[in-house]
């Protein structure tokens, strides 16, 4: 007797169908809203898979900020494991990121072309959560507040942010009260040049995991954090390059120069060093 006859139980047997009243799927998850903030503003094809492209984009941005926050905040108080956890999913989303290229890299630079001037002078630029990732992790460019200055609500959160401690920071902060680094401040206004004495608190760490096995843990979830990090800046000049070429970008530089400056920043430039003098 086959599944499907007649009088078989069906499969989905005691699941709840009268929501009336209730709570169901699509009310817990606002889809209502979710679902209808897809506004294109050309009739291309091409352009819904764009806005869903960042829209999705955005919401794993806004769980990374959650988790970079909290991972930083944990730090802080040397609750190492629960750090670890977190930083370990941040990496999982960038690299949830960085799988969503291989959607956008089916558009074409025809395809593009027919709807980019409908974007105006918008751009990834501006978006702030990624401001305020770039700034978690410790890239702290404060003219990137620009953009932001008309939106005061905006503008605070990315203030507040920059007017506390970064991830790496708070790493830093822990090398010193382990008595590993005499001075844990650092300008991050400056160029991002390594600085000796952060080269050297991670060389003893390094040189003796064993014995510094936490901070050694945590040493490498960020290298994890920024290898992944490097690999979405990677992806997107490359699928920026094959789709708009040298053109400038709608927010205003150089375009794929200006992405490609981008990929000489480094994060926990200390932690990268220390390979070298192993
Ligand atoms: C066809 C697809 C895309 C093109 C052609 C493109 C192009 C560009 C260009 C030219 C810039 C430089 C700023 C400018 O002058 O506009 C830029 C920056 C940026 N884009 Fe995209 N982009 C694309 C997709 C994406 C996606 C899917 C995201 C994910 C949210 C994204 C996020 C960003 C961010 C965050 C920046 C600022 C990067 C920084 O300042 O380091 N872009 N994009
Ligand atoms: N900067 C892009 C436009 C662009 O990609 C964009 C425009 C509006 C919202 C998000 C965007 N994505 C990333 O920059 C361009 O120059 O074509």
């Amino acid at each position: 007797m086959s599944d499907d006859a007649p009088h078989a139980a069906p499969a989905h047997q005691g699941a709840e169908l009268n929501f009336a009243g209730k709570m169901a799927y699509a009310d817990y998850l606002a889809l209502d809203r979710v679902l209808t903030a897809q506004h294109p503003r050309s009739a291309a094809h091409d352009e819904l898979l764009f806005i869903i492209q960042h829209q999705t984009s955005e919401l794993w941005m806004k769980l990374a900020v959650h988790e970079l926050t909290s991972a930083r905040d944990a730090i802080l108080a040397d609750r190492l494991p629960d750090a670890f956890k977190m930083l370990a999913r941040v990496s999982r989303i960038l690299e949830q990121l960085n799988g969503a290229w291989d959607v956008l890299r089916t558009m074409t630079p025809s395809e593009y072309t027919t709807f980019r001037d409908a974007l105006g002078q918008s751009s990834g630029f501006q978006s702030w959560q990624y401001r305020a990732i770039e700034f978690l992790c410790g890239n702290r460019h404060h003219a990137m507040l620009d953009p932001h200055r008309h939106r005061a609500d905006t503008l605070a959160t990315l203030e507040q942010i920059l007017a506390s401690p970064s991830i790496y920071d708070a790493a830093l902060l822990l090398l010193h009260a382990r008595g590993l680094l005499a001075d844990p401040t650092r300008d991050w206004h400056d160029e991002r040049k390594p600085v000796s004495a952060v080269t050297d608190a991670w060389a003893t760490i390094y040189r003796d995991p064993t014995r510094y096995w936490p901070l050694y843990e945590l040493a490498e979830k960020l290298v994890d954090l920024e290898d992944y990090f490097r690999r979405w800046r990677f992806n997107h000049v490359t699928t920026v390059e094959r789709v708009i070429g040298l053109k400038r970008g709608t927010g205003g530089t150089g375009g794929v120069s200006y992405l490609r400056r981008m990929l000489e920043v480094e994060l926990f430039p200390e932690l990268w060093q220390v390979r070298t003098h192993l």
